[in-house]
């Protein structure tokens, strides 16, 4: 490599907030044309060394080089002109405004003082096709799904012509096709030598799309190797022990139904759902994004209504869309969209732990504050948060420890049927094995688990029963060792209407 290919350099960065030292000598350097994956747990630090670099942050000690040159990032315009792009997990675009208007905004082409629309549009659809969206520059912000806001933010980025593009966790949110369609481009950007900083969860993501791997544990890089280095010694290198067993199920004694759930059906949405978990189980639903899983087990908890059927918790039946009605009945649901729904986020960590806890205990007239603190340090402990202390506000937590956090919160609380809504996005290896082993001393303990996830290894590993849905229906059962991912997209593919047929059909192959 000559110095010309070195495009950024990060030399002993020191960053702390109260309570917290977020790096403490950071060592980084990218290259033209090359994926540099930054890999550590929960809070290692990943989030705050690239809001160095986005200008979010100033570093309190170290050194930041681009092109060679020491350089001071103090905002995003700084960061802008030193061809630095950063794409966060929440998209920084105007849902209002249209596709042209986001890529442009603030230095939109003018023609005799008056914004040249027609110019903007042009250079707007360029890029679009550039990252292979194919959708108007005129449409709003507002209707695009996910995966194609990120392709905006890239095309952003392109249009400034970023040499330092950074990418915080982009697959978390993404299908699997969708993940292809995204390395596809980043490929494509690597070949016109831009340097892209990945940030990601997914093990399997690194050999796939990386070269090097910087790895930050506690706030220090303490390995720089290349992508195709060995899955169990990334994790060493990041969690500085090896994981034995990623997926470590232990089946206890299924009892009996604990959760009925007979002919539930929202119209237009999802029909005629029924299946039954057992004390002891754990039940995978797996389907394709819009199958119907999270409002299936949002109508299981009450928080949204359903036109017919019923939910039962060990025979008696549940009040349809009322959550304090299912969570009287013992059943707790971890969603997906943990910010939003799961977190109070200027409370501390304890207060957040005790939330559901706390209701129980209130609703005998007594709150056992002694108590709860000392079950939130344990389960903070064993979750692995990494924190000040557990006074500190979520806010401020790391996203993987925040998950946690909502986790914890159920963990803790006494149901008898939990549901998780892809239960480990965004946690890093070695907690998603600490909350495997915790779903197994709740089903030892006799509790019903429901799990939804995309991660079909995860499904695979840890469910005793799949269940897979398409269009809104069931579309088979699969036992634990029937259950192949071949198996599962078959069925997840398939079309439930016919359901009789088709799945003997798929099954039978
Ligand atoms: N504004 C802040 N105030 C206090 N502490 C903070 C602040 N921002 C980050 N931290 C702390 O700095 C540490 C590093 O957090 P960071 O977000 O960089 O982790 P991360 O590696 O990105 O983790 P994750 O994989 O969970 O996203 C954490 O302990 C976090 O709580």
């Amino acid at each position: 490599m000559s110095n010309a290919d070195e495009l950024l350099r990060i030399e002993g960065i020191r960053k702390t907030f109260p309570g917290v030292v977020a790096l403490d000598g950071v060592d980084f350097d990218l290259r033209r044309g090359e994926v540099h994956v930054l890999l550590g747990e929960n809070g290692a630090g990943k989030s705050t060394l690239i809001k160095m670099l986005s200008g979010a942050h100033t570093p309190d000690a170290g050194r930041i080089l681009v092109g060679g040159e020491e350089v001071r990032i103090h905002g995003a315009q700084d960061s802008e002109r030193l061809g630095i792009a950063t794409i966060y997990q929440e998209f920084n675009l105007v849902p209002d405004l249209t596709i042209a208007e986001n890529i442009f905004l603030g230095r939109q082409p003018r023609r005799f003082g008056m914004i040249d629309r027609k110019t903007m549009e042009a250079e707007a659809e360029v890029l679009l096709a550039r990252v292979g969206v194919n959708v108007s520059p005129r449409a709003r912000v507002r209707e695009l799904g996910i995966a194609r806001l990120q392709m905006v933010e890239i095309a952003k980025a392109l249009s400034l012509d970023a040499r330092v593009l950074i990418m915080d966790e982009p697959t978390a949110v993404l299908t699997s096709e969708e993940v292809e369609k995204l390395f596809a481009i980043v490929r494509k950007l690597r070949e016109d030598g831009v340097g892209i900083v990945f940030i990601t969860h997914h093990l399997e993501e690194i050999a796939a799309l990386g070269d090097r791997v910087t790895v930050i544990r506690d706030g220090k890089s303490v390995g720089q190797v290349p992508a195709v280095t060995p899955e169990d010694e990334l994790v060493r290198l990041m969690v500085g022990r090896s994981i034995d067993q990623q997926y470590p199920r232990e089946r206890a004694d299924a009892g009996a139904a604990l959760l009925t759930v007979e002919g539930l059906t929202r119209d237009g949405v999802f029909h005629d759902v029924s299946f039954q978990v057992h004390a002891g189980e754990v039940v995978g639903i797996a389907g394709l994004v819009g199958a119907g899983r999270t409002e299936v087990v949002r109508a299981v908890f009450g928080a949204d209504p359903y036109d017919k059927g019923a939910v039962k918790v060990a025979g008696a039946e549940v009040r349809r869309g009322d959550v304090n009605a299912a969570m009287a009945a013992g059943i707790g649901l971890i969603p997906e969209d943990r910010k939003g729904q799961g977190l109070v986020l200027d409370a501390s960590v304890e207060e957040n732990l005790g939330l559901v806890t706390l209701r129980s205990a209130t609703r005998a007239g007594l709150v056992d504050l002694k108590g709860q603190r000392e079950a939130a340090a344990r389960i903070a402990d064993q979750l692995g948060v990494r924190m000040a202390g557990l006074w500190q506000h979520v806010r401020t937590l790391s996203g993987g420890n925040q998950q946690k956090v909502v986790i914890g919160k159920w963990l803790l609380a006494d149901t008898k049927v939990l549901i998780l809504d892809e239960p480990t996005r965004g946690i890093d290896v070695g907690a998603k094995v600490e909350i495997y082993q915790l779903i197994n001393e709740l089903t030892a303990a006799g509790a019903a688990v429901l799990m939804i996830s995309s991660d079909l290894p995860e499904v695979l590993g840890m469910s005793d029963r799949v269940l897979v849905m398409a269009q809104g229906r069931i579309a088979g059962e699969l036992a634990a060792d029937e259950a192949t991912q071949d198996a599962v997209m078959a069925l997840a593919v398939s079309n439930p209407t016919h359901q009789k047929t088709e799945t003997e059909a798929t099954r039978g192959h």
